[in-house]
């Protein structure tokens, strides 16, 4: 049996994991990942009882209980490169021994909820509503450093979009990759299912303009107006790609829902998103304890 080398999992002096401080018994197997590190706190407060907090850099984590469901809520930061290492430490507290660095016997399936904040890209989606990303398009290029990306993401609908937008071969490869059937169907009451892209940067990336013009001027209007067996790409973000396709690949079950907080096309944006992601956040652990 493989013995994982100090070098590739770097296990702290207490015990814990590299960068999320966490130890196995300090993780929920209902996790919900959060972009902000203030936003755990926000999270926590619905709690009845908490286990413990824990936080190093941006990845603050707090284990309680809900209505008497465990749950862990960790911070994330920003983008899918901090995403690799959220989601690999997640598996590796529940999926590695620490102690003799072996992959455990027995696996154990996270389910990972992501709550964010997201700019929409169809007119008809208003600032306030709660898109859920069904798919992901991954334009960060994460998943292409592992094996076996091509089984998890829709390559007809890859090629569909590549023709469509005469994709640029200096940017990265983009990925199809699907949220988990189970959890979409726990979070379809209150919100809009959607086809979601997670971009590596909030402005050129997105197709935003301040000083810098951009590579493909018209990209964002391509995103638009492309169509997928009837579906239309509904919404930015900037993780959601690796969180559902390392998901995939590991055998977790993962989905993300954002509270759009701006709107491309009608050019509006909120000036206080807060009371939007606390009606998300309140409407999350609910579906979390239904039945
Ligand atoms: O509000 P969060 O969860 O951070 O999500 C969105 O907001 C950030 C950009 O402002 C990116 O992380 C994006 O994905
Ligand atoms: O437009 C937006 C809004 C929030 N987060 C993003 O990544 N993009």
């Amino acid at each position: 049996m493989r013995v994982i080398e100090p070098s590739e999992l770097i296990i702290n002096k207490d015990g814990s994991v590299f960068h999320l401080h966490m130890h196995p018994e300090d993780l929920a197997k209902d996790v919900i990942l959060v972009g902000d590190p203030g936003r755990v706190e926000l999270v926590a407060s619905y709690f009845e009882k908490i286990e413990c907090t824990r936080s190093n850099r941006e990845f603050v984590s707090t284990t309680g209980y809900y209505k008497g469901k465990r749950i862990t809520v960790l911070s994330t930061g920003i983008g899918t490169d901090n995403i690799d290492i959220v989601v690999n430490e997640l598996d590796a507290l529940a999926n590695i021994s620490l102690t003799e660095r072996t992959v455990k016997k027995e696996h154990t399936s996270l389910n990972l909820i992501r709550i964010g904040t997201s700019g929409a890209l169809q007119g008809d989606i208003p600032v306030g509503s709660f898109v859920l990303s069904q798919m992901s398009i991954g334009f960060d290029g994460l998943l292409n450093f592992y094996a076996n990306r091509d089984k998890v993401s829709d390559l007809e609908m890859e090629k569909a979009f590549t023709d469509f937008t005469s994709w640029n071969p200096q940017c990265p490869s983009p990925y199809f990759v699907a949220a988990s059937p189970i959890l979409c169907e726990k979070m379809k009451a209150f919100t809009i299912s959607g086809i979601t892209i997670s971009a590596p940067g909030f402005y050129g990336p997105q197709g935003r303009v301040l000083r810098l013009p951009l590579a493909d001027g018209e990209l964002n209007e391509k995103i638009e107006s492309f169509s997928y067996k009837g579906r239309k790409i509904t919404n930015f973000e900037m993780e959601s790609s690796a969180i559902a396709g390392l998901s995939l690949l590991l055998g977790h079950q993962a989905v993300t829902i954002c509270a759009i907080i701006a709107n491309r096309v009608t050019k509006t944006a909120f000036d206080d998103y807060k009371p939007s992601i606390t009606k998300l956040v309140e409407n999350v652990l609910e579906s979390i304890v239904s039945k």
